[in-house]
């Protein structure tokens, strides 16, 4: 009988069911997207039950357009959006309260005051984090304060906090399994990453209950099994690792100094940094990035909030282009932005400057800008984003890349790859697969169950697909960048004048 292992992608847009034979080959793919909530400006919500619904709904067309069963799984992969909070009852199964979505900044300024008490230090050394909304921390925090009747429930230990993984494990048991790896536990702001345990001390600061937590466990690791009910017969949930950390693995990026970049709905910069947590000195944070074989590997990486989200605007907001790929051929159009910069700073912005209260800008608007110039901006906002996160991190590292692996819905423009390779002065290189986020999750799974022996054994999974080699006159990419810089400072301010 034909195995294959099912990956659940369940990202910030949209839920994906990947199924993968052993070449690492994609047999059967399921996508749906759902609904963004805004309750208010800089606010983003989720429905985790439409969370769920919508990645169940995938997993069982994924199987249903091959012909293929429970039995034809050899196991389950869970990666998703990472610090989403969702906090829920564990009799009812139902949520308290919308899941609060990574980006919203509703906490920005409970984070200040934690910051002007003098928390960054010891946060940072333990969890490896920049105080920041970003993180799960304070967005429980956040329902526990202001959702009705919720803290004397959590207090009584009627209710479980999770990040998506948790949740879809937590359901796809059927209440049985209440679990988070270690690489989604080290996005909450309440995970010594030294220690692999929630950390007791602030979680006294946070006043956040430890029986809502769930038990930190490796990414690569048989939890449990599904209810039979879900599939039909019991299926094993044998991997789990946030989607950045999964698509890092996915790009077989294994050894200390190895990078990807993946350009989803945000953009993710990470490095490998082997079995040590490198402390950041330019605004990059020290994340884990998977425990396998019972060690842990940890990463250092660059977070831009907004990236393919930005093409989103120009179609849904703007309504500029019809669809993402259409962005390729308008911006193409031109020969330049024509001195225009988009700083897509809609939540704030991420690494390397933490600001939760810039706001996305336009500058260098003249009588001759046109569509094509602005659609132009917004691709290249996300190459420069990287430029200033790769800097930072060759800073921290004292690594200079010689090429960088790319992935992600994003980086299936070709414009923007090279115009990512000219900014950066240095190659990219797309492997065939672009869902490695998915792959990454289908591999940790996999290697819990002996699917794949080792490591060794998915290297030569990864195939190239394109290479996009540097092609600007140093003098126009010091000008182009001098540009941006000037763009970012004003976005920064924005919101002080
Ligand atoms: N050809 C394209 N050019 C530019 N952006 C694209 C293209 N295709 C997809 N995108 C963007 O990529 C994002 C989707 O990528 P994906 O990796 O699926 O993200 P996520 O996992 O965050 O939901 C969307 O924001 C979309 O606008
Ligand atoms: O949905 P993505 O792929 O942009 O990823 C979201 C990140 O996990 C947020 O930290």
């Amino acid at each position: 009988m034909k195995k294959y292992i099912m990956a659940l992608d369940q990202g910030t847009t949209s839920s994906r069911c990947i199924l993968y034979n052993k070449k690492g080959e994609i047999v059967s793919l399921a996508q749906k997207e759902f609904k963004q909530i805004y309750p208010k400006a800089g606010w983003v919500e989720h429905d985790p039950m439409e969370i769920w619904s919508t990645q169940i709904g995938v997993a069982q067309e994924a199987l249903y357009k091959i012909d293929a069963t429970y039995e034809n799984i050899e196991a389950i992969g869970i990666t998703n959006q990472r610090e989403t909070t969702v906090v829920w009852n564990k009799k009812t199964g139902l949520p308290v309260y919308n899941a609060i979505v990574w980006q919203c900044r509703r906490t920005a300024e409970f984070c200040d005051q934690l910051k002007k008490e003098g928390k960054s230090e010891s946060f940072k050394a333990k969890t490896g984090l920049l105080i920041d909304a970003y993180f799960s921390g304070t967005k429980i925090r956040w329902i526990l304060d202001h959702v009705e009747g919720v803290r004397e429930k959590a207090e009584k230990g009627d209710l479980l906090f999770g990040t998506i993984e948790t949740w879809l494990i937590w359901k796809l048991s059927m209440g049985k399994i209440h679990v988070t790896d270690y690489s989604n536990a080290s996005r909450t702001m309440l995970f010594n990453i030294h220690t692999l345990q929630w950390d007791k001390e602030i979680l006294r600061e946070l006043d956040i209950p430890e029986t809502m937590l769930p038990a930190p466990v490796p990414s690569s690791y048989i939890y449990g099994e599904t209810d039979p009910v879900i599939f039909g017969g019991p299926v094993k949930i044998a991997g789990a690792a946030g989607d950045q950390q999964a698509a890092l693995f996915g790009q077989t990026c294994f050894k200390e100094g190895e990078v990807k970049n993946t350009y989803g709905t945000g953009c993710f910069l990470l490095m490998n940094t082997g079995e040590k947590p490198v402390q950041s000195q330019n605004g990059l944070l020290t994340t884990i990035a998977w425990g396998l074989n019972g060690k842990v590997n940890y990463a250092l990486e660059g977070s831009i909030f907004v990236a393919g989200a930005a093409i989103q605007w120009l179609r849904d907001e703007l309504e500029i282009v019809h669809s993402s790929p259409e962005s390729e051929l308008m911006a193409s159009a031109v020969e330049d932005s024509n001195g225009v910069y988009v700083v897509p700073a809609f939540v704030g912005m991420g690494a390397p400057y933490w600001n939760p209260y810039a706001r996305g800008s336009i500058f260098g608007l003249t009588r001759g800008s046109n569509k094509n110039h602005l659609v132009r901006a917004t691709l290249e906002s996300l190459a420069y984003q990287t430029v200033d996160m790769l800097k930072s991190m060759e800073e921290d590292s004292g690594i200079k890349l010689a090429s960088l692996k790319v992935d992600g819905g994003a980086s299936a423009n070709n414009l923007l790859m090279q115009i990512q390779a000219d900014l950066l002065d240095t190659i990219v290189q797309r492997p065939q697969c672009i869902e490695t986020t998915s792959l990454g999750a289908a591999y940790l799974a996999g290697l819990a169950t002996g699917y794949w022996k080792s490591k060794e054994d998915v290297i030569e999974n990864w195939q190239i697909d394109k290479t996009f080699i540097p092609d600007l006159l140093p003098e126009k990419r010091q000008e182009m960048i001098k540009g941006w810089e000037k763009a970012v400072k004003c976005a920064l301010v924005w919101a002080e004048c």
